[in-house]
């Protein structure tokens, strides 16, 4: 792809009125089209510091010609306009971001404007409250009588999405509010954001399963928390802190501060970091404190908030377009560095994916030292995103060029940027291998049957003898969620399978009979000695009695997550059924274990040909029989058919009581029946605790049968 450098941008002070007017509209459609990315997409083209380079740009030109500022500019407006996928709702009273601070004097700027505009005497001193600004998304939540009754994300600050429903499965948030004298209305604001950790495990689970990952913690709890299907949005790990208000019809506390000690007494999480300070010293020294404990905190900020903490100062002071004026956002600082792109390196997958690794000469990016950096696949190389549109400009990434990496949270460092001026004459633009580089078998591309576009992904076609792809299964196979043995890990695998001692999974479990008959023994190797090899021996044998969707889920294959094995443990049983039925399957789309395998829910044609690929290739069911003549494999409890309620689909709704949801599906589905988030005309029972809404109201037009927990409990058995 050939590369048109980028002309540098006149500098805002040597625009003509003419320029700036052309330039303001590129720049508000640019903007446009990252803000819809990013708030409804849940997927950002470009970095947040290159986003507000953009913003920062435009708010120049305007500060210069504030004649050219119209109803339509980024400046006036906040967030993106809902999409149509859920249903809107206006906010009474409008959610709105906030302005921001670079600097101390940014800060102290603030704190003057305060005064100023309060007309405080010179000892008058605004105590302000500093809070972490959570890099989540924000929600407001309304309960009437206590009850919680709706869930609302920002939107464009005047009207949001309905996600109630999703909101109801996160467990910080109370579905009823404690405390007497609780106001008629509350609407209750804060962030919903997800632990870095459960981030992690959320998108290795993703990756394993093939399914989307997220770019970082914000990005994975938007688009977890909007998600049509609820039971989606339940399995995620997202967390909810309460800082804020909308409506009240009546207000328990004059003051910010106190604000949030009532709404932690009335059932949220509120963040413990919170503190109220009397100086602009103060804030600055929180900040600095906070910015400190940034990477240790088990969530992502991106700054801290200040606020006037007197709630009838906050009322003077009020709003200006899309920002309040008693509050400020002090960012910190984006974790970026520029450095050297040595090489490109191609690791080869369990599955077979090609996966390009910069390898960067060494730079410290937010206090960690980074020489590792993803480059996804082949088009991002290019310049080319996930759906065909360029990404960074179109400016492809060259081994020899200055590139501006970043690392956010604990997130995978990415290339942001490369820098064209500091580009080599030499670079070439980069030749993905169309061979594997560990077997020299083809690479290919297939095309991906929903888009008709090759996908992104080139894959490695040997996948029995590619020697990568086999190292890596293996690597998966005692991963935590697999046969999870201790003291064989991806190190001891590595070796093993070097040295051909462990070369497919029953190896493992002949290991310690070979190991008496060989001449080398495994306890003269380095790094091992007597008693690791006893405790490793044992505990292989520990492993020998393994759970059905453990088993299933290790073998490691393509779309086949821990998810998906549980559901075809529970579907089959038996080890026996299940490599009967797979094997049944590989006779046709039109077989009957072909269509019995689609039709379990949450498999589908992807997941069902993957396992049919598998099970057709004697290879794989030659290692599969070979493990079972060495492990035994435990049944899994079945889902019962003979149930009342098997094959019933169930929603369940409102504040339950006498049980909780995940409890009410968990017997639901084991009884053979379905959970389901939204009631259709295919619902069989809606189950209706106090506060139910909307979906009360849907069953009872569509005319589903509405049963009370007691009735629910009732038809169960008390199950
Ligand atoms: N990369 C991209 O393409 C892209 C596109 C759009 C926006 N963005 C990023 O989004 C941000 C701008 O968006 P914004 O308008 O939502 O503003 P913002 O995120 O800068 O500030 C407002 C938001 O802060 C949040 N917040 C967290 N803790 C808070 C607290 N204690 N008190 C009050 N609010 C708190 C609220 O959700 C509030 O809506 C920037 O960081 C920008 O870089 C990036
Ligand atoms: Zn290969």
């Amino acid at each position: 792809m050939a590369v048109k450098p980028k002309k540098a941008p006149i500098a805002v002070d040597k625009l003509t009125e003419t320029q700036a007017k052309v330039e303001l509209v590129r720049l508000a459609l640019e903007i446009e089209r990252h803000n819809e990315a990013y708030y409804n997409e849940d997927a950002p083209k470009i970095s947040d510091a290159a986003y507000d380079e953009l913003r920062k740009r435009s708010d120049a030109i305007e500060a210069r010609f504030p004649g050219l500022v119209t109803r339509d500019s980024p400046s006036q407006k906040v967030g993106a306009v809902p999409t149509g996928r859920f249903a809107k709702v206006p906010h009474s009273v409008p959610m709105l971001s906030l302005g921001n601070a670079f600097s101390d004097e940014d800060v102290t700027d603030f704190v003057d404007r305060v005064r100023r505009f309060l007309k405080l005497g010179e000892d008058e001193i605004p105590a302000i409250v500093a809070e972490p600004k959570i890099d989540g998304l924000s929600l407001s939540l309304r309960y009437e009588d206590g009850v919680l009754v709706r869930g609302a994300t920002r939107g464009d600050g005047s009207v949001g999405e309905d996600v109630t429903a999703n909101v109801r499965t996160i467990a910080d948030i109370p579905h009823k509010l404690k405390g007497r004298n609780i106001p008629a209305v509350c609407e209750i604001r804060g962030e919903v954001y997800m632990l870095k950790k459960d981030f992690l495990a959320l998108n290795k689970r993703q990756a394993e399963a093939e399914d989307t990952v997220f770019a970082n913690p914000r990005n994975s709890a938007a688009g977890s928390l909007r998600q049509k299907d609820v039971s989606v949005t339940a399995s995620r790990p997202l967390k909810f802190f309460a800082y804020a208000w909308g409506e009240m019809s009546e207000m328990p506390a004059k003051t910010q501060f106190k604000m949030i000690e009532w709404m932690e007494k009335a059932g949220f999480v509120t963040n413990p970091l919170t503190t109220l300070c009397d100086s602009v010293e103060g804030v600055l020294k929180f900040y600095r404190k906070i910015e400190a404990q940034r990477a240790k905190l088990g969530y992502d900020i991106d700054g801290v908030v200040y606020k006037v903490d007197r709630l009838d100062w906050q009322e003077r002071l009020g709003f200006i377009t899309r920002t309040p004026r008693w509050a400020i956002a002090h960012k910190f600082a984006a974790e970026q560095a520029t450095t050297v792109l040595n090489d490109i390196e191609i690791q080869v997958g369990r599955t077979g994916a090609l996966t390009p690794v910069a390898k960067l000469a060494p730079v410290t990016v937010g206090g960690v030292v980074v020489q590792n950096a993803t480059l996804h696949n082949e088009d991002y190389i290019k310049g080319i995103g996930n759906d065909g549109q360029p990404i960074r400009e179109g400016v492809d990434i060259r081994v020899g060029d200055t590139v501006i990496v970043q690392r956010a949270g604990d997130v995978i460092p990415q290339i942001v940027s490369v820098v064209l001026d500091k580009r080599p004459a030499s670079a070439k633009p980069y030749k993905f291998p169309t061979v594997c580089p560990a077997c020299g078998s083809h690479a290919v591309r297939e095309e991906d049957p929903k888009t008709g576009r090759p996908d992104s992904v080139r894959r490695c076609t040997n996948s029995l003898a590619c020697p990568a792809q086999a190292k890596e299964r293996l690597k998966h196979f005692v991963a935590r969620n697999a046969f999870d043995i201790d003291g064989l890990g991806e190190k001891q695998i590595e070796e093993f399978f070097t040295d051909g001692l462990v070369m497919s999974p029953v190896d493992i479990f002949t290991l310690e009979k070979r190991d008496a008959r060989s001449q080398k023994k495994l306890a003269d190797r380095e790094g091992f000695g007597a008693t690791s090899v006893r405790n490793l021996f044992a505990a292989i044998d520990a492993r020998r009695t393994i759970a059905l969707h453990r088993f299933i889920f290790a073998l490691g294959i393509r779309h086949v997550g821990e998810g998906n094995a549980k559901l075809l443990a529970r579907h089959y049983g038996t080890v026996e059924a299940f490599r009967a039925a797979m094997i049944a399957a590989g006779e046709g789309p039109q077989s009957e274990a072909y269509q019995d395998l689609n039709a379990i829910e949450g498999v589908g044609a992807v997941v069902a040909n993957a396992l049919v690929e598998f099970f057709r290739e004697p290879h794989s069911v030659k290692a599969v029989d070979d493990l079972l003549g060495e492990i035994e494999v435990q049944p899994a409890e079945k889902a019962k058919t003979d149930s009342p309620i098997a094959g019933k689909t169930v929603v369940f709704t409102g504040s339950l009581e006498k049980f909780t949801r995940e409890e009410a599906k968990a017997t639901a589905e084991r009884l053979g029946a379905k959970a389901s988030g939204s009631v259709s005309k295919k619902t069989d029972y809606v189950v209706a605790g106090p506060g139910a809404g909307s979906k009360l109201a849907e069953a009872n037009k569509l005319g589903v049968q509405v049963l009370t927990e007691d009735e629910w409990l009732a038809l169960v058995g008390g199950a």
